[in-house]
């Protein structure tokens, strides 16, 4: 396991003074401190460099280092930055250009070039304390929109380093992006990494489309990987963060939660003491008697232009009928959080239905930050402005609306509003994934308690039970907001445990574990070479040229043709089938593609062309060698396949169901159930399920499980590749043989290979192929030069710059695939 180098803007601990003059650290409670946190603490060689939020002019050398040595038995490494820097780095470009730019409000964005020059300078900083720790072998994790630059430059000095970077705030659209004067050299910086990690696949689409525009030249293949001209490939993909799960849920039980829980209930009237509080306090009895009589009696409290049948219902509704219901919300006092908005959204919900004024209580918590920041400011007094208003407005005298409160609190606390809430009103403008949504759930764990969520965060994409509304449409907030204050306990609780299943499943620990798996892959050697080495190459086409009779193995998805989203998408290109016939049509070459596909796609992708066809994993083929008929044959002693798909179709149909975006694919003799479009960890938690329930029917039914590429599928016991093809490996007829393969099922095809026979890998993973590839062009490039062999003499050889221009034009159709999605 490499050595972890951590790199994040703030340090995940705070340093404070004792009072006999020594320093202790406090660790932070922040989204990146606590996912990356544990796996720092717990790993002991790993470090962690960051700006120390102190100002070392109020320090003496001696204190400094006093400071260092703190952070040093932590495995912190701390940078000390000037006011100035501060300003033009921290404050200038990555607050008030970067910040504003990436959450869709160009018009606060300042385009300063002192700033993104104090900017640059600060990377570099930033990289001359990362490059003297970096040893052979380290995994170096930058973080967020501080240090966009950073991979770039430890790239330029390391370049065989593992580097990956995450941003933890929403990626913008390119027409957004392109505005920024120095997006090039941004999107260069981050290029820099082999992972470049996002929260969202809109987020990873957003910068692939950044980089169509803006770094045209650079090939990016529709993995989402593009190959950087130094010869790195640097991946782009999805890894939504998720929270300590079990924190929040054991915070949430605490002593000080559970008080503030019983006060705000008790406040609020919804303590069994004062459930009815408002038809026996003095104004409810006042109340109660108005409802009676004179409903003129709620204008002392009320503004005059409201209508008296509008007070009239408020006072009826008052009387006891009505459980009282409390919303919160939990915000940095950020304009991209939609406080004002938000605000008018209940301040309109108490208009239009009155029977919740005196007995709903929002609980605000905006904690101010950036507060030397005019913007900040500005939004800080429309906040209180607004807050005031509705107050003013509605309160009666022993009822207040909002309860707003601007201090930064602490978790217990915070957990403690959580519990108190029936309802959390989620709504920023833009975020990257807004945690707070999925800690108010996992403080309800096994409780109702409903969310009202913003579909411009990215927790919106997984957290689908709550009531998504547009955070901007006033009108739909209130009605959610009214709906959510309605919805019975028990509906609300069915949709918490789906959404708290994800979350406890998806926590911060998976988030870390995960990227920096995908991160050791992309960066894994020989990753970086896309072509066969031209010394096996050469080999193989010598071979090729001498031998009198070729046998070529050739499985199809991710070995021919890139994988994609979705399987009938991986239809042949014209210039594929022109290859496939090349190749095949000559007599001296027997060409087989070998392939779990059904035998239905096989033949209408490849029934005309002059190869041999093995579909379903061995279960069905047609036109092999020797063969004298041209029908489909099925392999003999397969079990009956209406039988046992009665049996194994609904257990996967409840798969599909579970996972959004997963769907089962049917074949003759197998089903499989795909989640490639699918959100990685909801799919994987379900595969685990499915093949516990498929373990306890396959084996009476003589059938098997192959877990493929972000599949599972069953199939009769006895198909494989393999054995499919063992006739012809065994049959003494080839002086040249060579099988292709890029999963574990094309491993059976290796493993029954010859030595003398070629086999090549296709991609990462284990395998005991002898030769690999990275990616299907290498394989169509070779066998477009093979062709050419065969062809030598032919009037029709096959160019391999033929390949390159269609995959290119594949390219384009899979990168708008992605886009559209
Ligand atoms: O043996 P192969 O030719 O590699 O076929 C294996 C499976 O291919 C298809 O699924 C895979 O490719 C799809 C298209 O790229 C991709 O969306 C999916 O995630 C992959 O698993 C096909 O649908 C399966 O039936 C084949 O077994």
């Amino acid at each position: 396991m490499s050595r972890l180098i951590i790199v994040s803007n703030r340090l995940p601990m705070s340093l404070q003074a004792r009072d006999d003059g020594s320093y202790t650290l406090r660790q932070n409670v922040g989204g990146l401190a606590t996912a990356i946190g544990p796996y720092h603490r717990s790993h002991k060689d790993s470090l962690w460099i960051g700006w120390s939020g102190i100002d070392p002019q109020k320090y003496s050398e001696k204190e400094l280092d006093r400071i260092r040595q703190a952070y040093r038995e932590s495995r912190c490494i701390p940078i000390f930055l000037s006011k100035e820097e501060l300003n033009g780095y921290y404050a200038g470009f990555s607050n008030n250009t970067l910040w504003p730019l990436f959450h869709d409000f160009s018009h606060e964005a300042v385009f300063r070039q002192e700033d993104w020059e104090m900017y640059r300078k600060v990377n570099m900083r930033f990289a001359q304390v990362v490059e003297p720790l970096i040893r052979k072998g380290d995994t170096i994790w930058v973080q967020d929109y501080h240090l966009m630059l950073l991979p770039k430059m430890l790239r330029e000095r390391y370049p065989d380093a593992s580097i990956g970077w995450f941003l933890h705030v929403p990626f913008p659209s390119a027409e957004i992006f392109r505005s920024l004067p120095w997006s090039r050299e941004i999107l260069e910086g981050v290029l820099g990494a082999n992972l470049i990690g996002f929260h969202t696949v809109d987020f990873s689409a957003s910068f692939l489309a950044s980089l169509h525009r803006l770094l045209p030249e650079l090939p990016v293949n529709r993995d989402g990987v593009v190959e950087m001209p130094d010869g790195h490939r640097a991946a782009i993909d999805a890894f939504p963060i998720g929270i300590d799960y079990n924190l929040y849920r054991r915070t949430a039980h605490s002593s000080l939660a559970r008080a503030m829980r019983r006060g705000i209930d008790e406040v609020c009237g919804k303590s069994p003491r004062h459930r009815y509080r408002t038809s026996v306090t003095a104004e409810g009895v006042a109340a109660n008697e108005a409802a009676a009589s004179d409903a003129n009696w709620w204008s002392h409290y009320m503004k005059e232009d409201i209508p008296e049948s509008t007070l009239a219902k408020q006072a009826a509704s008052s009387v006891g009928s009505r459980s009282n219901k409390v919303i919160v919300s939990v915000d940095r006092l950020d304009y991209t959080k939609g406080l004002p908005e938000r605000l008018q959204a209940f301040g309109r919900m108490l208009d239009k239905y009155p029977e919740w004024v005196g007995h709903v209580t929002y609980y605000l918590l905006a904690t101010p930050s950036r507060e030397v920041v005019e913007s900040y400011q500005r939004l800080k007094a429309q906040v209180d402005q607004l807050v005031g208003e509705i107050n003013g407005r509605y309160s009666l005298l022993a009822w207040t609306p909002i309860h707003y409160i601007t201090r930064s609190l602490s978790i217990k606390p915070v957990c403690g509003i959580y519990t108190a809430g029936d309802v959390a009103l989620v709504t920023p403008l833009r975020d990257g994934m807004n945690l707070v949504a999925k800690e108010y759930l996992a403080c309800h764990d096994g409780r109702d308690g409903t969310l009202v969520l913003s579909d411009m965060c990215g927790a919106a994409d997984e957290l689908t039970d709550a009531f998504i509304v547009n955070p901007y449409d006033i009108d739909m907030v209130c009605e959610a907001l009214h709906n959510a204050l309605e919805i019975t306990p028990d509906e609300s609780k069915r949709r918490n445990i789906r959404m708290q299943a994800r979350l406890k499943v998806r926590t911060a620990a998976n988030w870390c574990t995960s990227f920096l798996d995908s991160l050791r892959q992309v960066s894994a050697p020989g990753m970086t070479d896309r072509r066969l080495r031209m010394d096996h190459h050469n080999a193989i086409v010598r071979q090729w040229d001498g031998a009198h009779r070729r046998l070529i193995l050739c499985d199809y998805d991710g070995t021919l043709t890139p994988l994609v989203r979705r399987p009938e998408r991986a239809k042949p290109t014209q210039a594929l089938r022109r290859l496939l016939t090349q190749v095949g049509s000559n007599p001296d070459v027997d060409f087989l593609l070998v392939s779990g596909r059904s035998h239905q796609i096989m033949q209408d992708w490849f029934g005309d062309l002059p190869v041999g066809l093995i579909a379903e994993h061995g279960a069905w083929n047609r036109n092999l060698p020797g063969s004298d008929s041209n029908e489909w044959q099925r392999a003999k002693g397969l079990p009956d396949s209406d039988t046992w798909q009665k049996v194994i179709q609904p257990i996967m149909d409840e798969s599909a169901t579970r996972v959004p975006n997963s769907f089962v694919e049917s074949k003759s003799d197998a089903v499989a159930w795909h989640y490639r479009m699918s959100d990685a960890q909801v799919a994987d938690h379900e595969r685990q399920d499915l093949l516990r329930r498929l373990r306890g029917v396959v084996v009476g039914l003589g059938l098997m499980i192959m877990e493929n590429s972000k599949v599972v599928e069953v199939t009769p016991v006895a198909t494989s590749k393999g054995q499919a093809i063992l006739p012809f490996v065994n049959s003494g007829d080839y002086d040249f043989m060579m099988a292709l393969g890029d999963d574990d099922t094309d491993e059976t095809m290796f493993a029954v290979m010859p030595d003398k026979g070629w086999t090549i890998k296709v991609g990462p993973g284990q395998t005991k192929a002898r030769l690999r590839v990275n990616d299907p062009t290498a394989v169509t490039l070779l066998l477009a030069d093979l062709g050419a062999g065969v062809a030598r003499g032919s009037n029709e050889p096959v160019a391999s710059h033929d390949f390159r221009d269609d995959h290119t034009v594949v390219d384009e159709a899979h990168a708008q695939l992605t886009d559209d999605k």
